[in-house]
């Protein structure tokens, strides 16, 4: 009785997941099939390159086989980084041992690279996005549509802005985001992960078959080893996957000084807290159920404060007193750890708020980084600044 009651269940689960593998699959472009680039080349960048290059080439129906990847050119032993991804198919430098799809084209030109493109998925370190976004102005029509893989805000005259509305303010073009529990590498090896996308259907929307849906965007990111959840609340996913970041750095330290699982979990606990303050005070259209219900979120923080690079990077700070620009050049090999940007960013915006004392944690990651202050102080900075919770 019970076999039999498995052997339904598993039979309702498969039927379940091939009626929704199906109901992608038989998507169409009714125009012409949807073009996808991808802009950066790093890490994360190739990873998401693999993924949706995998679906290009399975869904001719719904997108153009040839996926462009953007490189930031650089020499390999003498090799055009762009001519070894598209002769050997691997991205020797940023994701070593992992084979790439044919499908998916170095391209040294960002122009090229966007020339024709219906979807732009920007996956580049957040420091690198506002010269490139200036680069593509003029050159990228108001129908394109776009995803932000990158984790950070920008922080300017507009304020603290989330990366894909700076993106549409500058190229006028839809954005959306994906963030999600996605150390690269494991996504790389298929090891199974989840994600978010997070989109909102614009005024301009043409249509379904014509123009990206959240449908569409499933099928673009959606793999039988990294599941995709897709939903409206940009913000919210975005501000988790900045903000993790810090927090992560945060981790790196106490573990660096050799305090155990439960000063980690007591920094991911205040930077819980301050994360989803942030959100609520800054991006009140944000949602607090995203960080929980969603990967991106505290999944995120647990797999970012487990095994990130922000967490070995202010662990080797704490372990030989390097700088955390020396520890990330020496561990990282042209990698960015983004939270030692972004707690800057999140610094100087909560100094122009005068709300620096409200989020302890950010501050103290910011001054221990930037202004050398012990890091053995972090447990008295939290309780001093958490009396104005
Ligand atoms: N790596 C991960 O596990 C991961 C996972 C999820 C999200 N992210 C986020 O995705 C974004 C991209 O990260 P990544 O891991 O692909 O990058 P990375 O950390 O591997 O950075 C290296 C990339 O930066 C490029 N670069 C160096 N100098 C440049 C310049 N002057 N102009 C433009 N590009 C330059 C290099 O060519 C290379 O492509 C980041 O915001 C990161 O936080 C990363
Ligand atoms: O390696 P990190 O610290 O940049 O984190 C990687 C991803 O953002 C985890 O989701």
């Amino acid at each position: 009785m019970v076999a039999t009651d498995r052997l339904n269940q598993t039979s309702n689960i498969l039927h379940k997941s091939m009626k929704r593998a199906s109901s992608i699959a038989h998507l169409t472009a009714l125009d012409h099939p949807f073009k996808i680039c991808v802009i950066g080349s790093g890490n994360w960048g190739t990873t998401i390159a693999k993924v949706v290059s995998e679906n290009a080439a399975l869904n001719p129906q719904l997108f153009a086989s040839e996926v462009r990847m953007w490189v930031f050119e650089e020499q390999i032993d003498g090799k055009n980084l762009t001519e070894i991804i598209n002769t050997d198919h691997e991205n020797v430098k940023y994701l070593p041992d992992i084979k790439l799809p044919v499908n998916l084209v170095a391209t040294p030109s960002l122009l090229d690279t966007v020339k024709d493109a219906d979807i732009i998925i920007f996956n580049i370190p957040h420091q690198f996005l506002a010269k490139i976004v200036q680069q593509l102005k003029g050159h990228v029509d108001s129908h394109v549509r776009a995803i932000s893989c990158l984790k950070g805000f920008e922080v300017g005259a507009k304020g603290v802005q989330l990366l894909s509305t700076y993106v549409t303010d500058e190229l006028g073009i839809e954005c959306g985001a994906l963030s999600g529990a996605n150390i690269a590498t494991e996504v790389a090896k298929e090891n199974w992960s989840e994600t978010t996308v997070a989109y909102h259907i614009p005024e301009d929307f043409r249509g379904e078959g014509y123009d990206v849906d959240h449908k569409v965007l499933k099928a673009l990111f959606h793999r039988p080893y990294f599941h995709v959840s897709v939903i409206e609340d940009v913000a919210g996913i975005s501000v988790a996957g900045a903000l993790k970041n810090v927090v992560a750095l945060g981790c790196g330290f106490v573990e660096g000084l050799g305090w155990g699982n439960n000063a980690s979990a007591a920094i991911q606990r205040v930077g819980l807290g301050e994360i989803i303050k942030f959100g609520q005070m800054f991006f009140p259209e944000s949602r607090v159920e995203t960080y929980y219900q969603e990967s991106a979120g505290v999944a995120d923080l647990i797999t970012t404060c487990a095994g990130g690079r922000n967490v070995k990077v202010a662990k080797l700070m704490a372990e030989s007193g390097m700088s955390a620009l020396d520890a990330e050049k020496k561990l990282l090999n042209g990698q960015s750890a983004q939270g030692i940007i972004t707690c800057k960013e999140v610094h100087e915006w909560l100094e122009t708020c005068n709300s620096v004392s409200e989020f302890p944690l950010f501050e103290a990651v910011f001054q221990i980084i930037y202004n050398n202050l012990p890091m053995e102080n972090i447990p008295d900075m939290i309780d001093e600044l958490e009396v104005f919770r």
